[in-house]
């Protein structure tokens, strides 16, 4: 699925009004059905609403939406905010349309608005992808006003006063809606945790827009939904044997962290690579061997951590990180592994941290190397940035300097192809926050390079299954008793 800009968005908009062809009031009119079809699902008739327009089109819908509602049932009441005399066409329609159906109630100043005493849904149509700058005077006192009532808070389109596809001020005043009903395609704000407050669940309801116009876009921005993730899996040939699915090699662990390479191996092993061997210093040697005896042991001749490595000829991936310590002779492993590698490689975790400590080896990454750091990781190795749309930049910027593949990990986790494009995850949730989840993805990733997935497939795909099976740990432990090992016992397709 694909995010586009609001200047894109203003031209999917035209585009199906011409091509279609279709008014653009008969647009508006669709844009509200699917918003009412969604609050229907959700709210019966019982509870009451509140709908707050601005005098732009997402206030027309607004319009439309309260007079669609008032006619299936629903106790609508409606408030025109006039913040300004200027209205647009298709709001002026709408509110010729509903005059004689429902009192619409003018609000030219804050003490005009409704008192809120019961907790009636609140409907959100003041401004939408139209934002030019932030709300102010009277719409600012507004959106105050409606973030402090009890009742839940639903956005149509996008919260008021929250940029599409650019970052806000801290001092902006946004709505926080508990659901955000949005047309057609997620919007690149959704993504950024900086913007958690302002997006609540965000649903996306389709509209109907120009096919062709979307599948031309060109954008960078891209969300793996459960369609596009799915279509990635490479199914097993009846005829297959254990060569084909490839050696993995995973060179992890150190004394008193041997457990990331027991969860990143055994992440590999249930992720389908033919054979796996692990790298391990001694003291891992029979944990590894009891805790995943599928896996062969490659036994590093250093007690306590890793400081060799090991001939690499027979395996067709590797990945190397988790646990492994910054020792020097870690460090030199690290930089001789650089040198020799022929196959995929993935690096994560403490194998990043010597990265960010010692720059020269980044020049030394083979080309679509998988990097998988967490935002803290991703600043250690390419510094501070102001806002997560500049750290987007900035790893975007990264990606094709060094012509690597990076997952920046989190919630909607953005896997940055070594062209600049952002693939958001859509799986995944705040269970996964718990120490060995990104060893698990590590030894996923692992696999998927081993069985030869592409690196840009393998990190796309790898990150929604590693998502997708946090979210069955998820239901089935909840989110807080589940732990990594809940995340590997889930996987497969
Ligand atoms: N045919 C279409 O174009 C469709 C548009 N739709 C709705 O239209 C919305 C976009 O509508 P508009 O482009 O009219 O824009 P908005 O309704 O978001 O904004 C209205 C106007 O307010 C002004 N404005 C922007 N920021 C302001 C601020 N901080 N204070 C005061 N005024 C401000 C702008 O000049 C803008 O023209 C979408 O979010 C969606 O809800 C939907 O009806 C689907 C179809
Ligand atoms: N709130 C969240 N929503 C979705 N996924 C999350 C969330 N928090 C963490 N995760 C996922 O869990 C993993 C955590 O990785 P990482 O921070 O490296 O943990 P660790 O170092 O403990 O293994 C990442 O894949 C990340 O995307
Ligand atoms: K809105």
């Amino acid at each position: 699925m694909k995010i586009l800009n609001v200047k894109q968005i203003r031209e999917l908009d035209a585009a199906t009004i011409q091509n279609e062809p279709i008014s653009s009031l008969n647009l508006m009119e669709r844009a509200s059905q699917a918003f009412v079809k969604w609050y229907e699902g959700r709210f019966d008739t019982t509870k009451s609403i509140s709908v707050f327009c601005g005098k732009g089109n997402n206030g027309g819908d607004g319009l439309a939406i309260s007079r669609i509602l008032s006619g299936k049932g629903y106790h609508v009441r409606v408030f025109v905010i006039e913040y300004t005399k200027d209205a647009s066409e298709d709001f002026q329609q709408n509110l010729v349309k509903i005059e004689n159906l429902i009192q619409v109630k003018s609000v030219y100043e804050i003490n005009a608005m409704p008192e809120f005493v019961d907790d009636h849904v609140i409907i959100d149509a003041l401004l939408g992808s139209g934002l030019s700058r932030p709300a102010e005077g009277l719409l600012a006192e507004v959106i105050k006003k409606i973030n402090d009532a009890p009742g839940p808070i639903i956005s149509v389109d996008i919260a008021s006063g929250l940029y599409v596809d650019k970052s806000n001020e801290k001092a902006d005043t946004i709505i926080e809606p508990d659901h955000t009903v949005t047309f057609q395609l997620p919007k690149l704000a959704f993504m950024m945790p900086q913007n958690a407050a302002f997006t609540g669940d965000w649903h996306v309801v389709d509209i109907g827009l120009n096919e062709k116009y979307i599948a031309d876009a060109s954008t960078p921005y891209h969300f793996t939904d459960q369609s596009s993730g799915e279509a990635l899996v490479k199914f097993r040939e009846k005829f297959s044997h254990k060569g084909t699915f490839g050696h993995a090699l995973i060179m992890a662990g150190s004394y008193g962290k041997i457990g990331a390479a027991v969860l990143s191996s055994r992440a590999c092993a249930h992720s389908g690579a033919g054979l796996l061997t692990v790298h391990v210093p001694e003291c891992g040697y029979e944990i590894l061997q009891i805790s995943l005896p599928e896996a062969m042991i490659s036994v590093d001749q250093n007690r306590n951590y890793i400081a060799s490595v090991p001939e690499l000829d027979s395996f067709s991936a590797i990945g190397i990180g988790p646990g492994i310590g910054q020792e020097a002779l870690t460090v030199r492993v690290l930089d001789e592994l650089l040198s020799k590698i022929k196959v995929p490689l993935i690096i994560d975790a403490d194998a990043l941290n010597i990265l960010s400590k010692h720059p020269d080896l980044l020049e030394k990454l083979p080309a679509k190397t998988i990097v998988s750091p967490h935002p803290k990781e991703f600043q250690r190795l390419a510094g501070e940035s102001a806002n997560e749309y500049d750290r987007l930049e900035l790893a975007r910027n990264f990606a094709q300097k060094h012509n690597v593949i990076i997952c920046l990990k989190g919630a909607y986790t953005a896997v940055i192809l070594s062209d600049g494009d952002v693939h958001f995850n859509s799986t995944g949730n705040a269970g996964m926050a718990t120490g060995g989840s990104g060893d698990v993805l590590t030894g996923i990733l692992t696999s998927l390079l081993a069985q030869k997935y592409t690196p840009e497939n393998a990190a796309i795909f790898g990150v929604f299954q590693h998502g997708l099976a946090g979210d069955k740990a998820a239901k089935k432990k909840t989110k807080t008793a589940m732990i990594a090992s809940d995340i590997i016992d889930n996987l497969g397709w």
